[in-house]
């Protein structure tokens, strides 16, 4: 890739739609808030539990994630990650986020959940009114548990319903189908909240079936693994049914140990409308820019695979129309002022 197409792409506007906040707690900020709240690290340094990322599948990291979160106890915390998450955005050219997080993990803890909605949520509040910066927020099921705590803990969250537009599924895919959550999510859809789900990350491609038909999502996270089945593939086209793919995470838990193997090129040119994310940025080795750059570098990317997809991120967001229509103005003026400045570049079609 030229440097001026890294550039084009590192100052592109862009939507982060598949972000875990508590992915994005940096190991010196666990340290710092484990100090702080008295909490003690079954590691010994910064050092000691970065060097513990090395990851072999979804689960292994899934429980050092799980163990970093156990820091995060008052509001304060809640508001500190969120506020260092919105930095890293900024500095990617991340306009609007739509921020996952797992009450379920804090409440396992004693954490209330006001806690929780009241420090992200007041992190997210300032960084629109300091920075501009647009974000929704999506509450995930935790999937390895059952459904009828999902169940509970949407009643629970039922209070603060103006501080979330959606909810999502994550955590181990392997063994817990989309089928497992279809009552929790046909009542949020009664409720009016935007849906998404994680599937084919690890599981099947008819994972991402069922999401889509029996959980009715709007949006699949990761859904990498459709890439095994023709019919699904044309379906998602079709049908513009957004993929939240995110590169460094698929390498790092070995669902593309090699990236130049990635489905995502091939599914960008069978027409799905992919976006570039980054899962859990603190674990996976980089945030959105560095997924943008490792991603294009592996799969030779162009200048109009990179617009299409920055154009994909808004058009995805659960963003109102007008609102999302000024931002692809922005990304069109982006790359239309790139084009003028790159050798051989066609506008995507909108
Ligand atoms: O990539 C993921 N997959 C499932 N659950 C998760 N929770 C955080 N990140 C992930
Ligand atoms: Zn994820």
């Amino acid at each position: 890739m030229t440097p001026s197409l890294t550039d084009q792409i590192c100052s592109s506007p862009k939507a982060e739609l598949h972000m875990h906040i508590e992915g994005s707690l940096e190991p010196e900020l666990i340290f710092a808030l484990a100090q702080r709240n008295g909490v003690s690290l079954p590691y010994p340094s910064v050092e000691a539990l970065r060097s513990a990322y090395a990851f072999t599948d979804l689960q292994s990291f899934l429980d050092i994630y799980y163990a970093g979160a156990s820091v995060l106890l008052t509001a304060q915390d809640f508001y500190d990650m969120t506020m260092a998450y919105v930095q890293r955005a900024l500095a990617d050219n991340v306009r609007h986020a739509e921020i996952f997080f797992d009450p379920q993990t804090h409440t396992a803890r004693g954490v209330e959940l006001g806690v929780v909605f009241d420090g992200i949520g007041r992190a997210l509040d300032d960084a629109r009114a300091q920075h501009g910066f647009s974000s929704a927020l999506i509450l995930c099921f935790l999937r390895h548990l059952p459904e009828d705590e999902a169940m509970a803990t949407l009643e629970a969250a039922l209070p603060y319903r103006n501080r979330f537009i959606g909810v999502g599924l994550d955590s181990s895919e392997r063994g817990h189908p989309p089928a497992k959550f279809a009552r929790v999510f046909a009542r949020c859809r009664t409720l009016g909240f935007r849906l998404v789900a994680h599937a084919g990350e690890e599981g099947p491609a008819d994972y991402v079936r069922d999401a889509l038909d029996i959980l009715q999502v709007e949006r699949i996270d990761h859904g990498v693994r459709a890439i095994d089945d023709d019919a699904l593939v044309a379906r998602l086209a079709c049908e513009r049914i957004p993929l939240t793919v995110c590169p460094l995470s698929n390498q790092k838990l070995g669902v593309y140990p090699d990236l130049r193997q990635h489905s995502l090129k091939r599914l960008l040119d069978a027409g799905v409308v992919i976006t570039l994310n980054s899962d859990d940025p603190a674990y996976f080795g980089g945030y959105m820019n560095a997924n943008w750059l490792a991603a294009c570098t592996a799969l030779d990317l162009d200048a109009d695979d990179a617009w299409r997809m920055a154009r994909n991120s808004f058009e995805a967001a659960f963003l109102p129309a007008a609102e999302k229509r000024a931002f692809l103005d922005d990304v069109d003026r982006h790359w239309q002022r790139a084009a003028a400045a790159l050798p051989a570049s066609t506008p995507p079609v909108a």
